[in-house]
């Protein structure tokens, strides 16, 4: 069964509280926090305030999904703020295995992130140090775009090399994540799914939790 990460780029943003800890009773395994300067992507969203806000309204794990030019200039305020789990992305620093170094001294749990496209040997020396690698299945920078197919087998690769190589690190796929496509990215070896739109926009966000890990199990 897939873990799910909601992630609260969907959610309300005047009740955030609220839709926090309702994923929370509704057994989420993590909330994802998307975080955008309007550079690195074209969009903006939340900061280390946030984070910091968020962190004693809830005991889930925070995952924090950086969208930001040089992240290494951040992630230790990340971590002060209560970020378990830092993600920042191949392709938006020079230094990437610095920046992957401080998330570790800062305490928090480190995780390489991909751009559709950008391949796999862009991060294959960072797998050994790396404790999850976030596969986009959308380009990022909104929620709400519909799945890339094409992504799977890159999910497979990625999942060859972690078996061949006897890693450990979790296998997290983000954006367009819903019934259909997270059985897709499990059956390749996903381990952990964002879903943004297809929790928050519904009716029933606790049901749709449910129906993730169902069609995982
Ligand atoms: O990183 C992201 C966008 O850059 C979001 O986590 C992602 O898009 C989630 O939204 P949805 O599930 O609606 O696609
Ligand atoms: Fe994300």
């Amino acid at each position: 069964m897939i873990k799910v990460a909601p992630s609260i780029l969907s959610a309300d943003f005047a009740n955030l509280q609220r839709d926090v800890q309702m994923v929370e009773q509704a057994c989420a395994d993590s909330l994802h926090i998307d975080v955008m300067d309007g550079q690195f992507v074209p969009n903006l969203s939340f900061g280390m305030s946030t984070v910091a806000a968020l962190r004693p309204l809830t005991s889930l794990t925070l995952d924090c999904h950086l969208m930001i030019v040089d992240p290494e200039r951040f992630v230790e305020q990340f971590a002060q703020a209560g970020a378990d789990l830092i993600g920042v992305h191949v392709e938006s620093t020079q230094h990437i295995y610095h920046a992957l170094q401080l998330i570790k001294q800062a305490g928090a749990k480190a995780e390489v992130v991909v751009n559709p496209g950008t391949p796999l040997n862009m991060i294959e020396g960072l797998l050994p140090l790396v404790d999850q690698v976030l596969i986009m299945t959308v380009n990022p920078g909104f929620g709400g775009q519909h799945f890339l197919d094409a992504m799977v087998t890159k999910i497979a690769a990625l999942d060859a090399l972690k078996q061949k190589n006897g890693y450990d690190f979790d296998i997290e796929v983000d954006g367009g994540v819903n019934d259909v496509t997270v059985k897709k990215c499990y059956d390749a070896g996903a381990t952990v799914a964002v879903a943004g739109s297809y929790i928050y926009d519904s009716d029933d966000p606790a049901q749709r939790i449910e129906d993730l890990k169902v069609a995982t199990n």
